[in-house]
């Protein structure tokens, strides 16, 4: 029984006042025995956040795959590991489109991140031009063939795999909850191609792409979505507080 797991991601937003503000407000409302929910924050917020959180996780939004050296602006997972960070985003489209990230480098992070016990949320999805030209499907496949290469079915098992269509990103302009559940049936699938039917009925799979208190029920209803990334929405204390009561 996969247990949901909801997680925002603030990216570049929020200083450590607005944090510690944030899970203030948020953090009791987020005990629950039925689901997990986290925030992804700036590397700067990671400290404030870990120490006002009993209930909410932390998540770092990427990490390098070296421990150490001349990485000038990287971070490494064992700097992660020394604050107790148990979760990390990587391979996010915006980190793909304008940071370089590729299947590659995503994959040597979900590595070494799953060998320091934290949980990767590995992010895939296809452009606006992939889905009208019928793309999606194969560009899950390959997204997922490449980031999860070489890695045990266990480990791929304990992973969460956000699937987030680029076009539905602060677009406003969210997947149906049909096609959100198809590509995450179909991320399931290609799990169970690569790792067998154990880490694909084990492995949790978010959607993401302009989810919000209004859309998040029908999408957690979907039999193999177990999960939301939210970008915009988590940013107010208010709505992210919505969006768990409705899923508590
Ligand atoms: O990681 C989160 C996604 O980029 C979704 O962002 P959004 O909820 O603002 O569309």
């Amino acid at each position: 029984m996969r247990k949901p797991i909801i997680v925002g991601n603030w990216k570049m937003n929020k200083n450590n006042a607005e944090t510690k503000a944030f899970f203030e407000a948020v953090d009791a409302v987020a005990a629950s025995e039925n689901a997990t929910y986290g925030i992804g924050c700036p590397f700067t917020d990671l400290r404030t956040a870990q120490d006002n959180a009993k209930n909410l996780i932390v998540a770092a939004e990427n990490c390098h795959w070296e421990d150490s050296g001349a990485f000038t602006g990287e971070v490494s997972v064992p700097m992660l590991e020394e604050i107790g960070i148990k979760y990390c985003i990587i391979g996010h489209s915006e980190r793909r489109q304008m940071f370089g990230d590729t299947d590659e480098t995503v994959n040597k992070k979900a590595k070494r991140l799953l060998k320091a016990g934290i949980t990767p949320i590995l992010c895939i999805g296809e452009t606006e031009a992939q889905y009208d030209a019928g793309e999606t499907e194969k560009v899950i496949r390959d997204q997922l063939t490449g980031s999860l290469a070489d890695l045990c079915a266990k480990c791929v098992g304990s992973m969460v795999i956000a699937y987030e269509p680029i076009w539905a990103i602060g677009t406003g302009k969210s997947a149906t909850k049909e096609d959100a559940q198809k590509c995450c049936a179909i991320v399931r699938d290609q799990v169970k191609v690569m790792y067998g039917e154990e880490a694909a009925e084990n492995v949790r799979v978010q959607y993401g792409g302009s989810v919000k208190p209004e859309n998040i029920v029908e999408y957690m209803a979907c039999p193999d979505i177990d999960g939301a990334l939210i970008g915009g929405a988590s940013l107010k204390e208010a709505s992210f507080i919505d969006i768990i009561e409705k899923t508590k």
